[in-house]
């Protein structure tokens, strides 16, 4: 049975990176991914907007839409303090497989949940099956389309709080424009942008901070 491209990923951190160091883990996924297979990770240009909202939000409870392969679950829990914990999204079996691996190898399996399933099913038990209270942070990065009634639906479920912060990644490419439309247009939030360029490539993309307002 032939690999597929994450499992190529996978053992190429398997066979290069250094196990239990977050930071080798997303520099050989970046190398691999820039050099030899293009791949859908938030990549090293925008993963430090990633890391500076990260730092400033400085989250106990995170929550990310959309594993992939793990790469900015690892960069989100590299960063996160004694305690915290990000709990992460997807919807693959195979991405979701191929994720666990890849946040244990990087040792930062004691700081991440992963979830399996559909984010329109997850989201709603949060609360009572995951004793989730409210999100303090929050990685849009799943199916595009998915991003506005995620957050819609983030809402009703009464988990964010005045100063949870959303961000949303691929606003240009592929583009987010309808959820681009609803949380600039809604009172509730406070949002910025930040150009910067999609992963591994020169085709501008940018990334969208919202904060919630209460
Ligand atoms: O579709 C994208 N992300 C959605 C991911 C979808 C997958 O993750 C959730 C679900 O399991 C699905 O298989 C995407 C696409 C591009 N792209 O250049 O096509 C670039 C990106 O950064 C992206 O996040
Ligand atoms: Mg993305």
């Amino acid at each position: 049975m032939n690999q597929t491209k994450e499992q190529r990923i996978l053992n190429f951190v398997l066979q290069n990176a250094v196990r239990g160091d977050p930071c080798s883990v997303l520099d050989t996924i970046d190398k691999y991914c820039s050099q030899k297979e293009w791949a859908m990770n938030v990549g090293d240009e925008k993963g430090l907007i990633l890391d500076k909202t990260v730092e400033e939000v400085n989250p106990s409870v995170a929550l990310e839409l959309g594993t992939y392969c793990g790469y900015s679950a690892v960069r989100i829990a590299r960063l996160l303090k004694a305690g915290a914990y990000l709990l992460t999204v997807e919807f693959n079996p195979e991405f979701a497989a191929i994720a666990k691996q890849m946040i244990e190898f990087a040792g930062v399996q004691d700081k991440v949940k992963l979830l399996e399933g559909p984010s329109e099913e997850i989201i709603p038990q949060l609360k009572k099956k995951y004793e989730v209270d409210t999100l303090d942070f929050v990685f849009l990065d799943h199916w595009k389309d998915r991003y506005t009634p995620d957050t819609i639906l983030l809402q009703e479920c009464n988990l964010l709080r005045k100063g949870s912060v959303l961000l949303a990644d691929n606003i240009i490419f592929p583009g987010a424009p309808e959820f681009l439309n609803y949380i600039r247009n809604n009172p509730h939030f406070q949002c910025t942008n930040y150009p910067s360029h999609l992963e591994y490539m020169k085709v501008g993309d940018a990334m969208e901070k919202a904060v919630f307002l209460g």
